[in-house]
């Protein structure tokens, strides 16, 4: 089956969202996801003049050695650019190739682990009673287990905070880089609290989970983790940066709080020593930004002989196209943990059609041939691409620091 053509989709219904299209000479086509927010079009670039050339004429079913051919032709290795754009060749190639077996893409992969995938949801209020509100709306709403997110007294902004309640949070919300400012001793002072509120009013079965982004040293992130162990965390997300991926053994020293890193990985490299030495639980590269199915199931694979499981990315800058063929990969894969569901807002669910459903806290990826999700090309070229930029932040005397 040969690559006819392969054009690159951008769309801005709310978000800027990238997206590959390969058509083949057998009239099946398959799309991937190249959104890498706040940096689209160099991806674009990437793609258009460094990858697409090169495509056409290809064997579409050889989706490995296509891979390898990306992957060690470019030589520089690795970086979220290259990774991104590798990967929607790739999920664009295992859709062409479930839809031309006539199967849901779980099917190839190995078929059914499970019969449902669990997600978390995002609760985030201006404060504790705020995010208190939203908790409540989610275990609602079914899910099972919820993010939990608060601002901060004294800190006009903080991350992943909507800015209206029953709202989502959008980190790429301005042309150029908004500034934030950030103090750790207030947090740390502040965010034990919300966990005990979220225990005492929803009790011990809701899995809870919070995301530090990356905020905290070593020993800041060990002093969280706990003092916050009364409070049973699903997991801690992103509590250091995690490119010193040795300053993990220091937190482990301190906590059972359960760890989850890797939603700005693109390589298995990036998370070696973490899985190798069980200085995480979770695993949170997705197949967007680390080069598709083909080099995230090595990375699960290798992650499953040291009991570390997956628990996807999965925020609204990861179109529906990834969050589709995520759904197979997490139906699929023995390791799963748990999947991010951020709802993504209408006009975006009407141009990427799309098989999977939502049902009490639970997703299932539907049984679409390929990985079930479509994109209506009309109504994306209504949306012309809006420069957005991620935010900055610094700390009060004015130091740059980690968003
Ligand atoms: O856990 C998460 O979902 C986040 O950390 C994201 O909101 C992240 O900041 C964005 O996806 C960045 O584009
Ligand atoms: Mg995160």
């Amino acid at each position: 089956m040969e690559i006819l053509e392969a054009r690159v989709i951008v769309t801005c219904p709310g978000r800027n969202l990238v997206t590959l299209k390969i058509v083949t000479d057998e009239g099946i086509y398959g799309i991937g996801d190249a959104t890498l927010n706040g940096r689209e079009l160099a991806v674009v670039a990437y793609l258009e003049e460094h990858v697409l050339p090169a495509l056409i004429g290809r064997d579409a079913h050889r989706i490995e050695d296509i891979w390898q051919y990306l992957y060690r032709g470019a030589y520089w290795r690795r970086g979220p650019v290259t990774m991104t754009a590798i990967a929607a060749v790739d999920v664009a190639l295992w859709d062409i190739k479930a839809k031309a077996a006539n199967m849901p893409l779980y099917q190839l992969l190995g078929g059914k682990s499970r019969e449902r995938v669990m997600v978390y949801g995002h609760a985030t209020g201006k404060d504790i009673e705020g995010c208190l509100d939203e908790v409540a709306r989610h275990v609602e709403l079914g899910y099972k287990a919820v993010r939990v997110q608060c601002g901060v007294p004294g800190i006009a902004t903080t991350y992943g905070v909507a800015k209206r309640s029953g709202e989502r949070y959008e980190p790429a919300d301005s042309d150029l880089p908004a500034e934030h400012v950030w103090d750790t001793a207030k947090y740390l002072n502040y965010v034990p609290k919300l966990f005990a509120a979220v225990r005492e009013r929803f009790g011990d079965d809701l899995h809870i989970l919070h995301d530090v982004h990356h905020r905290l040293t070593p020993i800041e992130a060990g002093r969280l983790g706990k003092a916050v162990e009364p409070y049973n965390l699903f997991w801690l997300e992103d509590c250091t940066p995690a490119e010193n991926q040795q300053s993990f053994r220091l937190i482990r020293q301190h906590t059972t709080t359960p760890l989850a890193v890797g939603e700005v990985f693109n390589s298995i490299h990036d998370c070696r020593e973490l899985i190798q030495e069980q200085l995480i639980d979770y695993i949170r590269t997705t197949l967007v930004h680390a080069g598709g199915i083909t080099h995230v199931r090595r990375i699960a694979d290798f992650a499953a002989l040291f009991q570390v499981r997956t628990g996807f990315h999965g925020a609204t800058d990861l179109s529906p196209v990834c969050m589709g063929a995520a759904l197979h990969f997490d139906t699929w894969v023995p390791n799963f943990g748990i999947q991010e569901h951020m709802p993504h807002e209408d006009r975006i669910e009407e141009v990427f059609p799309h098989a999977y459903r939502f049902e009490d806290g639970h997703f299932t990826p539907g049984d679409a041939p390929g990985h079930g999700v479509d994109i209506d090309e009309d109504l994306a070229r209504q949306y012309p691409y809006k420069r957005a930029s991620l935010p900055v932040n610094r700390l009060e005397d004015g130091t740059l620091w980690h968003w």
